[in-house]
């Protein structure tokens, strides 16, 4: 059986997840020539690499098209439900730190934690006759966060495709979730994190589908003892 590993093909995890699987004695070569979006494994025939984006990883994995990825925590688990059920995080790789946050502009003084806000929430529609906006790409994390962890119902998400920081500014949204590393285009737009307002601590992580197949397959185990080795 031949076993397929996504790696990103581009953006900020390629070049950390190539060096991971170098150090792990897994010695990528491109089908082709250097643009190409297939690689093999040099002596590990029933190998083979797609190299893909982030986000369509995290997809890829969820419909089993390919058997190991490299991508973000964030991207898994809002691209997938129930991801734990279709996938398996096999190792944490220790680069791609980012956390997917709730942030809420620096003037609402009284609005520091979670609670704070479901008051906010609760009271918006009498004081402005709309819900609570929230803008986002996390949807899913965030209705898991709002309404499941912090019981909060009263808000409505307005998806956002980027910027997302700066919604509360051009009026599109009240709030937003979204991911910082540094915090500096949080500062830039005049915005802090509540102080429970973690959604999800995200890294890079090698991410297994998983099927009934890898069971007893020496290749699956060998490539996970591989990449665990190096960490
Ligand atoms: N400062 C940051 N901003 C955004 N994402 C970050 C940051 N630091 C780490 N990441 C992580 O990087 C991943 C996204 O990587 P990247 O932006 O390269 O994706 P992409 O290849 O652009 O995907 P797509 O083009 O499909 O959106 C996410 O898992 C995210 O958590
Ligand atoms: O906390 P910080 O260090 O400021 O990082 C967070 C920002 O970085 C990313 O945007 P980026 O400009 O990289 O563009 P992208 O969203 O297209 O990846 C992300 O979408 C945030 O806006």
């Amino acid at each position: 059986m031949t076993i397929t590993i996504a790696l990103p093909s581009k953006g900020r995890m390629k070049d950390d997840a190539s060096a991971i699987f170098e150090r792990a004695g897994i010695r990528i070569t491109a089908v082709g020539n250097d643009r190409s979006y297939r690689g093999r494994v040099e002596g590990w025939d029933d190998v083979e690499v797609a190299f893909l984006s982030a986000s369509e990883i995290s997809r890829e994995l969820g419909n089993g098209t390919v058997d190991f990825g490299v991508t973000g925590e964030d991207l898994i688990r809002e691209g997938l439900a129930e991801a734990d059920k279709r996938v398996e995080v096999c190792a944490r790789l220790g680069f791609g730190h980012a956390d997917v946050v709730v942030a809420v502009p620096e003037i609402w003084l009284d609005v520091d934690t979670m609670a704070d806000l479901g008051d906010v929430a609760s009271d918006f529609r009498a004081r402005h006759g709309r819900r609570l906006a929230i803008a986002t790409k996390y949807w899913r994390l965030t209705q898991r966060f709002f309404s499941s962890q912090h019981g909060i119902q009263l808000y409505r998400i307005v998806e956002s495709l980027g910027a997302t920081e700066g919604a509360p500014a051009s009026g599109s949204a009240d709030i937003i979730v979204d991911i910082t590393s540094t915090g500096s285009t949080l500062r830039a737009n005049n915005l802090k994190v509540l102080s429970d307002g973690v959604v999800l601590r995200s890294e890079a992580c090698f991410v297994r589908a998983r099927k009934e197949s890898h069971a007893n397959d020496a290749t699956v185990q060998r490539l996970i003892d591989a990449v665990r080795s190096v960490l």
